[in-house]
């Protein structure tokens, strides 16, 4: 860790977790791995967080680093504004986190389990018809764990960290191995959590999935920041829209909208997708239903499509394998002032 100047974020109490320039190598045989590099990382309170990048892009190992079972080689972080690791003992009750699966015993009743955990982390058993409800588990609490689906074994996970009832909850990759139903659960529990005031930071290698559910994102590959910001802002950033045009011919078709200043691509068989070049403003859908049907081309359907975060992730990947945007280059525009926006609703 760095000591020399004060960490930049130390007095944002604003930000639930900050990092900044955080860098952690590993040593391996083959002489050491960089697995976070620079890494400067702002969760605003309030709100889902999805913290994404694909496998071995450095999620755990930051998450490990925050909740100091790692120790960083340089750079600094803050939970609540309060510096960390030196700070940990202040602030960890107010953060629970799931980073490896908890242990529960398979012949005992969910509520049972919450009883034995809250007795070992010295939290009041009270709570644990309460978290039981929090989680949507307060019908099956007298349910033998070993009954549950894995998607209710890992809300009762997530009850056993809101035991000490934190405000800032911590999930790596929270979904892994769920089925749809499954991962449906817990995106609702997470929003619920949310909206119910906690700070939810939950990590994932699938960027879709947690697009549905976050407020504010930040997308890192190879240990860099790629991304951040607002969930909206981040998706504008992620190139032009597109229509999907299915038509009788699509390389007719395509020859037309070339000579018509648009850009088609080979799309989905019998369709053709169609961009407005760059630089060129946004796509106007009616000028391509214009420019085909002069031609004698009829639309059988025209479908908008809006980029996702795998693709934003996978055009600032490929802009940084050229060079052009170097994730430090062009820094990301900043995130909202403290909370992040609020959506209402479940499962999106
Ligand atoms: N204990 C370790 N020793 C050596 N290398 C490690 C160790 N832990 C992680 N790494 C390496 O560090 C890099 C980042 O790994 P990390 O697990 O933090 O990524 P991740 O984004 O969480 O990936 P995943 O989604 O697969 O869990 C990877 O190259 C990984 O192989």
């Amino acid at each position: 860790m760095t000591t020399s100047a004060p960490p930049r974020h130390a007095r944002e109490p604003e930000l639930a977790v900050a990092t900044t320039a955080l860098r952690k190598t590993y040593r391996t045989r083959k002489g050491r791995r960089v697995a976070v590099e620079g890494l400067d990382l702002r969760v605003p309170r309030g709100g889902v967080h999805g913290f994404l990048g694909p496998n071995g892009s450095g999620k755990t190992t930051t998450i490990r680093m925050l909740l100091g079972l790692i120790t960083p080689d340089s750079g600094s972080m803050t939970l609540f504004g309060e510096p960390v690791p030196a700070r940990l003992p202040a602030v960890v009750d107010r953060v629970g986190a799931i980073v490896e699966q908890p242990k529960f015993f398979p012949a005992f009743t969910a509520r049972r389990n919450l009883e034995l955990l809250a007795g070992a982390i010295g939290a009041p058993s009270a709570r644990v018809g309460q978290v039981l409800e929090e989680v949507g588990l307060g019908e099956r609490g007298r349910d033998r764990f070993r009954s549950y689906s894995l998607g209710m074994k890992q809300r009762l996970a997530i009850a056993g960290t809101l035991l000490k009832d934190p405000e800032l909850l911590i999930f790596d990759e929270p979904t892994n191995g769920l089925d749809p139903a499954g991962i449906h659960e817990i995106r609702q529990t997470m929003r619920g959590l949310a909206d119910a005031g906690r700070t939810v930071l939950v990590s994932s290698h699938i960027l879709n999935e947690v697009q549905q559910v976050a407020d504010t994102v930040t997308i890192i590959g190879r240990g860099r920041l790629l991304a951040e910001g607002d969930v909206e802002s981040i998706l504008a950033r992620g190139g032009a829209e597109a229509v999907r045009v299915r038509v009788p011919d699509p390389a007719a078709a395509a020859e037309v909208l070339v000579a018509a200043g648009l850009a088609p691509q080979p799309g989905p068989p019998g369709t053709v997708l169609v961009r407005a070049r760059p630089g060129a403003g946004p796509l106007d859908g009616s000028v391509v239903t214009r420019v085909l049907a002069e031609r004698g081309i009829y639309l059988a359907e025209l479908v908008w499509q809006r980029p996702d975060l795998e693709e934003v992730f996978l055009d600032l990947t490929a802009a940084e394998h050229l060079g052009a945007g170097a994730p430090h280059a062009a820094p990301p525009p900043p995130l909202p002032p403290a909370a992040a926006p609020r959506r209402s609703g479940g499962d999106r």
